[in-house]
C-alpha cells in the first residue's frame, strides 16, 4: 500500500538525516535566521480573496505520475505570488513526487509569501530541518502519525516559530486532532491516500464537525470555479490546489480564472 511503502521511505530518510544531525548546531543555525512569515494569518486574516489559496509547486505525484515535465519551481513560485496566492505549498519529497528541499530553499529567495514544506514527516528531525531550509509552516498528515507523534512534532514546529497544517481525511483522524488540541489551521484532504479516491464530499462532511472558528483548507482534486464554489458553501476558508494549475501552461492566469481577480491588495 502506498501509504506504507511512503512511510518506509521516510524512515530510511529520517536514518540519514539522523547520522548527521545536531540539535545544538540546528537551533544554533535556526536562530541566526528570519522570523517566519505567518502561514496562518496570510491565509486567513490576510487573505487577497474570499477565499484563501495556497498553490502548490507539484512536478509529478504517484497517483498520476508526471504532471508538469517543463518544470521550474521558482518561476513557478513567482508566478503564484503575482496572481494573488497567499501561500505557496512547495513538495519536498523525491521519491515520490519529484521533489526537492532546494525547491523550497530557491523560492524562498525569490518570493516573499508564506511556505509549507509539503512532506511526510515522521520524526522531530525532519522538523528542524523543515526550519532550517526556510519553510514557515509544515504539514502534519493524521493518517500516519498516531497522536502522541502527532502533539510531539506540533510542539516542535511551534517552538521553531513555524506554523502547521494537520491534514484529516475522515472522521476518525478528526476526532483525535480536535482532542488533541492541536487544530488550529486543518486541511480536510478529498484524496483518501490509501485509494487516491477523490470527493469534495469529505470537505462537506467533516466540515460539519469542526468547531466554528477554526479555519479548514480544502485540499486536492479541486478544477473549477464551481468546486471552489461548493467547499466554500461548506464552510472552508481556502483551498490548496496543485494538479489543476500544474496542468495549465499559464498556472498564473488559472489562478486568476479558477479564484477570480484579487479583492484585497
Ligand atoms: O494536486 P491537487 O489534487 O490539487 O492536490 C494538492 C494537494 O492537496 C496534494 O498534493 C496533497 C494533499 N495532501 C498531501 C499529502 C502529501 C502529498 C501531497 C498531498
Amino acid at each position: 500500500m502506498f501509504l506504507d511503502r511512503i512511510v518506509h521511505t521516510k524512515k530510511s530518510e529520517v536514518e540519514a538525516l539522523a547520522s548527521r544531525f545536531s540539535l545544538s548546531a540546528y537551533e544554533r543555525e535556526i536562530s541566526g535566521m528570519e522570523p517566519c512569515r505567518g502561514f496562518v494569518g496570510a491565509v486567513t486574516e490576510r487573505r487577497r480573496r474570499e477565499v484563501g489559496l495556497i498553490a502548490e509547486v507539484k512536478k509529478a505525484s504517484p497517483s498520476k505520475g508526471l504532471i508538469r515535465p517543463d518544470f521550474h519551481p521558482v518561476d513557478l513560485a513567482r508566478t503564484y505570488e503575482q496572481a494573488g496566492a497567499d501561500c505557496i505549498s512547495v513538495l519536498t519529497d523525491r521519491e515520490y513526487f519529484q521533489g526537492a528541499p532546494e525547491f523550497l530553499t530557491a523560492i524562498r529567495e525569490a518570493a516573499s509569501v508564506p511556505l509549507l514544506r509539503k512532506d511526510f514527516l515522521v520524526d522531530y528531525r525532519q522538523v528542524y530541518e523543515a526550519r532550517v531550509i526556510g519553510a514557515d509552516a509544515v504539514l502534519l498528515i493524521a493518517a500516519i502519525l498516531d497522536r502522541a507523534r502527532l502533539k510531539e512534532l506540533h510542539e516542535i514546529a511551534e517552538a521553531l516559530g513555524m506554523d502547521v497544517l494537520v491534514e484529516v481525511h475522515d472522521e476518525r483522524e478528526l476526532d483525535g486532532v480536535l482532542d488533541a488540541g492541536i487544530a488550529k489551521l486543518i486541511g480536510i484532504n478529498n484524496r483518501n491516500l490509501h485509494t487516491f479516491e477523490t470527493s469534495l464530499e469529505t470537505t462537506e462532511r467533516l466540515m460539519r464537525m469542526v468547531p466554528a472558528g477554526t479555519p479548514v483548507i480544502s485540499e486536492s482534486s479541486i478544477s473549477s470555479p464551481a468546486d471552489v464554489a461548493y467547499v466554500r458553501a461548506a464552510g472552508a476558508a481556502g483551498v490548496l490546489v496543485g494538479e489543476h494549475f500544474m496542468r495549465q501552461p499559464e498556472p498564473g492566469e488559472a489562478v486568476e480564472q479558477l479564484l477570480g481577480p484579487v479583492s484585497v491588495r
